[in-house]
């Protein structure tokens, strides 16, 4: 991490933090006063995010149904395939509440990072300690997207989406997959939201 002065905040992000056993004692290690935040979405819904992002690169992988499973007519869900197991939130949470408190993190939903950009950046924002500067006048929707975007991008005055590889189309995954994938998270997003006081609505 870059030396940090008075008045700056470092911010460093990557996705596998959250699932990395390591990580809540190393980070607390290198300061304790680390604020956290998670990003978190409909563990299905991520699930199918993950493996489409996959399926761009590898257009060969087996179909979503048939990693899902581990015995598809019994209906046992692959708990070791990476995608199923990343969306198993309240697992992954206990560890870093063994090495801070619940009030040094926040969780972000991503629906509503989608539905209302404006208003988890003003949770983001209070939660930092910073003024509200990103508000809903930063925002449009941009209809072709299909997601919010910024109105003026940082430097350059024009509008500004997030790439393509950000928002990508999802395959069509069988009715039946989806509520028995439902069923399966649902304790464990119960869980969740105890842990963490908030109810993000996914079922
Ligand atoms: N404004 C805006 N524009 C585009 N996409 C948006 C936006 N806000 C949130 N999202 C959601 O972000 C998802 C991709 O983020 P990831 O964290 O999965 O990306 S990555 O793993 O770092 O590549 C991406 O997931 P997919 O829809 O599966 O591509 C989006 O749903």
């Amino acid at each position: 991490m870059p030396r940090t002065l008075e008045g700056q905040i470092t911010m460093e992000k990557t996705p596998s933090y959250f699932v990395t056993r390591e990580a809540p004692a190393r980070i607390s290690a290198m300061s304790k006063d680390t604020k956290l935040i998670v990003v978190v979405r409909d563990p299905v819904t991520r699930a199918i995010s993950d493996y489409t992002q996959t399926l761009s690169k590898r257009p060969d992988i087996p179909s979503f149904e048939s990693l899902t499973f581990r015995n598809r007519s019994a209906g046992l869900i692959d708990t070791s395939w990476s995608a199923i197991q990343i969306g198993l939130y309240a697992k992954h949470l206990e560890p870093w509440l063994r090495h801070f408190p619940l009030g040094q993190m926040l969780f972000v939903s991503g629906e509503r990072l989608v539905s209302d950009p404006a208003g988890e950046l003003r949770r983001v924002q209070d939660f930092l300690g910073l003024k509200r500067i990103i508000t809903d006048k930063h925002f449009y929707f941009n209809q072709t997207k299909g997601f919010p975007c910024l109105k003026k991008a940082e430097g350059s005055g024009k509008p500004h989406c997030l790439g393509k590889t950000k928002g990508r189309a999802h395959p069509a995954i069988a009715r039946e997959v989806l509520r028995q994938l439902r069923d399966f998270y649902r304790p464990f997003n119960r869980k969740f939201y105890q842990m963490t006081g908030r109810d993000f609505g996914w079922d």
